[in-house]
This record gives C-alpha cells, structure tokens and sequence, in this order.
C-alpha cells in the first residue's frame, strides 16, 4: 500500500477544489432554468466563474472546505488502522498546501488544531466487503449547509403545511418543509438525502450516505422514486432561488432512504448540501494503493467558460454604486435593496468570535465608516513572512443576529458584508444607526479571493486562522445591496413569499 497516503492526498485536493461531473451537470441545469440577467442567472454565473477559477487553479471551491467524512469500503485482511494514519497525514498536508482551511476547532477553548486533526475529525467509516479492490468516497460538507440539516419526529404540526402523520404524505410534508427552512442560508441552490426511520443518529447518518448517490441515479423503490420527483417539482416552485435572491432554481437533488425504525419513534432526517457539492471517490489497489478509477466523473465534463463570458458582460452593464471605506451615512442611505455596489480599498474580516469578542472589548483597529465582512478566509504564510489569501468567499451572516446591530453602533460600522442575510434585529439597528447589509455569493471563494490585492495585517489571530481579523485591501469587490437602511429586507421578502408558497403544498398528495 505504499501508495495510499498519495492517492488519499490526492482524493482530498480533488474534492476539495473540483466539482464532479454530476454536480456540474445539476448546475448547468439550474443555469438553463433562470432567466438571462435576473438576480439568480448573475449569481449562477459567479457561482460557475468561481468553479472554474478553483479547478484552473487547484484551489479551494469554497473556504469551507467542511467536515472531512471519509466512507471506505476495504477488502477482508486490509489494515485499517495504517490506512487512518495515512488519511491523517494526507489531510495534513493538503491542509499545509492551503487545500483545506484549518477546520478543527476544541469546543470547550475554541483552540484551532491547525491542521484539520483533532478528537472527532476528520470521520472515517470504514466497512468490509468481498471485493479485491477498495473504494474510498469523500466528502467535504461545509458549516453553512450543515446547520440547516433539519430532523422531524412524526407525527408533528408542521409550519405552513399542518399535521404530518406517521406515512408517506407525513415524510412528503417534513421535506418540503426543509427546503423552506434553509432559504438561502445554506448557499442554495441545495442538494438534500433524507434518511427516513431509525434512531436519531443512525438517520441522519442514512440521510448523510445519500449525498454519496449519483445525482442521476434513481431510486429502486418506486414509492421513493416518486416521492423524489414530487419533492423536485415543488420545491423549486417555492421561488427562493440561488442565495435566497428569489428565482427558478432552489433544488438540484433530492435521495431519500428508508430504513427500520422502533415502533415509538418515526424520525424523517434531512442533510441540505449547498451548491459547492464536494464529493468524489476512487477505486484503489488493496496491494498498492493505487487509482484505478475516478467515480462521480462518468460523461462529459461540463466547462462553464463560455455562458460565463457573457454573464459577466451583463454583469458590468448593471447600474453600481462605488464605495471606499470611510463611508458617510449619508452614502449609506442612499442605497436601496437590488442596488450592486463595488467596493474598493479597506475590509476587515469579522466571523463568530470577533463579533462575541467586540461586545465587550475595544476593537484593535478604529472601526469608523468601516465595512466588515463575514468571512474566514484560507491563508498561507509565504518564506518571508507575508501572508496569501487563497480562498476567501462570506459566511453565514445570521449567526451574528445577537451581537450585529450593537456592534455597528458601539464601533460606528456602516456596512457588513456576508450571507443568507439577517433577521429584524439588523434590521431595525440599520435603520436607526444608517447602515447596509451587503450580499456576497456563497462558496465563490476563488471569486472574492481574486479582488483582495493585499493582506494589509491580522489582529487577533489567537482566534485562529478563519476566526481572527484579516485587514484587507480589496478592488472591484462586487456585492448586492440585501438590507437597506430603510427598513426594507430582500430576505424578508423572499422568505414570505415562499412561506405563501409552501402553504399551497398542504393538501395530502400521497395515499
Ligand atoms: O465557515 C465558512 O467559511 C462558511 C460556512 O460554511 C457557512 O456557510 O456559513
Ligand atoms: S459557504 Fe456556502 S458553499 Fe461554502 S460550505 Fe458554507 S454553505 Fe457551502
């Protein structure tokens, strides 16, 4: 097996900066399904632009590069416990080469491993079986998409849909529902396994294991094939679109599997993947350790260079709005929610431990007119000491909804960037301090990494490397106004409407 450790090394760089066949197949779909120049086909076209930039450059798709679960199916005899070791180093270095984000963090001290190693990841399962051969599946499942993992106890009341019972409309219901719920926060459009039946745990994990089938394949239990169909159908007529901006496409794939479950317990589990779908697996030698054979890849590569060129000459032509850090509030409240401003000069990075950090600490740098942006990019220290920006896309803004509006008022902050969005308490301290919640394209983490020119510093880095505060200097940094400071909220919007939607769904479809 002398080859392992390289074929995993390369398993994980693969997966970690270059989509699969079917995946892109799915994006291109959703591409076809969005008209030319509305919101959602401009930011399908970012999103495309940047899959393209992390495969040229063998970089990270998106900076949250995940959980690392490894599925590996080995032949009788094969030594599991050499081959974890492997994996380990394989991480470290892909970690070391700014393939991966540092991503291991201590729950009790929030201490960064530094490289992706600690109690608890990466996951390895491994499973015996009668082939000669091993076939070893990835995936790299981010934070962002991780959190709108939902699980419903049957039977239950449902928001918007009603009574779910323990069958086959229940399920229907609790599915739809969990598209709903994610909006865009999970970079939708999304992917999703459902793993019906079981304990708590082994659902979510039967829901997990269905990210690893073909977005293509279909389901050999007709009852479930068809289920999978409707909920393909309806969800995308929910309207919520990609990053939640409104649109046609919500949902790229839906697999749903059953298993047993106690007569007392009737759990439905859903695992929502985002569109920077990381998946891949090879099929090795058990003697050598070699490749054989890529999987996920069947077909033709879909390359998105071409449709991009002319998104983005649209792009240009739409009406922006420059702004330089200091910014004046009178510049803030002249912007309105759809406006797309390009921002150059000054950005600092702020995630979860800066802003619970802010609350009751002095800022390191003055913060006044300042934009900060939601974000925990992948670094890499150079020989001399200076540091690279090598994916750098926004986060999750809503996690920050306690602390937002107090720390934009305590520091004079005038706008954030991230997204998904935030709730009615920004909302309203926009309003009453003059500020704007800017939305940047999930996952488009090569995109964003492209208009910082500099890395002018770093305080706090005893938070690690994704938490600390990067000062960046940024050029041509596009991003669309979602929240303005007069109350007005396009995530609002778009979450009622798809409430409205959803409420249509709740006459029983399945007998
Ligand atoms: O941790 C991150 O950088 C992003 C995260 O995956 C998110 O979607 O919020
Ligand atoms: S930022 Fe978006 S694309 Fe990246 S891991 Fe999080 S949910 Fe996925």
């Amino acid at each position: 097996m002398e080859k392992f450790r390289q074929s995993m090394y390369e398993l994980v760089v693969e997966t970690s900066t270059n989509l699969p066949y079917d995946v892109r197949r799915a994006i291109r779909k959703a591409k076809e399904q969005e008209n030319a120049g509305t919101r959602a086909a401009l930011s399908l076209a970012t999103i495309t632009q940047n899959i393209e930039m992390a495969d040229d450059n063998v970089l990270p798709i998106c900076q949250d590069t995940g959980m690392l679960t490894f599925e590996i199916k080995v032949p009788i005899g094969a030594n599991q416990i050499e081959m974890k070791k492997d994996i380990y180093e394989a991480i470290r270095q892909a970690t070391k080469d700014g393939k991966l984000r540092p991503n291991s963090v201590d729950s009790l001290t929030g201490e960064n491993s530094g490289d992706n190693i600690g109690p608890g990841t990466p996951i390895i399962h491994f499973e015996q079986w009668e082939e000669d051969y091993i076939d070893a599946r990835l995936i790299i499942k981010g934070g962002g998409c991780e959190n709108k993992n939902i699980q419903y106890s049957l039977p239950m009341e449902i928001e918007g849909l009603g009574r779910a019972g323990r069958d086959l409309d229940g399920i229907r219901k609790c599915i739809l529902h969990s598209v709903y719920q994610a909006q865009g926060q999970g970079c939708s459009a999304g992917f999703i396994g459902v793993g019906i039946g079981g304990d708590r745990i082994s659902s979510y994990e039967l829901a997990k294991k269905q990210l690893l089938r073909d977005v293509n394949d279909v389901n050999e239990n007709t009852k479930l094939k068809d289920l999978e169909e409707y909920i393909m159908e309806k969800a995308n007529t929910l309207g919520i679109g990609t990053m939640g901006f409104g649109g046609e496409a919500t949902l790229l794939g839906c697999k749903v599997a059953a298993q047993n479950r106690l007569p007392a317990s009737f759990f439905v589990s859903v695992a929502y993947n985002c569109w920077a779908f990381r998946r891949l697996g090879v099929q090795m030698s058990a003697i050598t350790g070699e490749i054989n054979n890529w999987l996920y890849q069947e077909g033709e590569k879909v390359s998105f260079k071409e449709e991009d060129n002319k998104a983005v000459a649209q792009q240009e032509e739409a009406k922006e709005v420059v702004l330089q850090a200091p910014i004046t509030e009178e510049q803030i409240r002249e912007l309105k929610v759809g406006d797309v401003v390009v921002i150059n000069g000054d950005l600092h990075t702020g995630r979860d431990a800066i802003h619970h950090h802010l609350m009751d600490h002095d800022a390191p740098i003055d913060l006044n007119g300042q934009i900060i942006y939601h974000c925990g990019p992948v670094m890499l220290k150079d020989s001399d000491g200076e540091w690279h920006v090598k994916a750098a896309g926004p986060t999750t803004s809503i996690r920050e909804e306690p602390y937002q509006g107090d720390i934009m008022k305590k520091f004079g902050i005038r706008a954030v960037i991230g997204k998904g969005g935030m709730g009615p308490k920004t909302l309203k301290a926009l309003e009453e301090h003059g500020g704007v919640y800017l939305n940047a394209i999930g996952g488009a983490a090569q995109y964003y990494a492209e208009c910082i020119k500099k890395v002018d510093g770093v305080d706090l880095m005893e938070f690690g490397i994704p938490e600390a505060m990067w000062h960046l200097k940024v050029d041509g940094f596009r991003a669309i106004v979602t929240m303005d400071s007069h109350g007005n909220s396009l995530h609002k919007d778009v979450d009622k409407t798809s409430f409205e939607r959803l409420q249509q769904y709740s006459e029983k479809v399945f007998a």
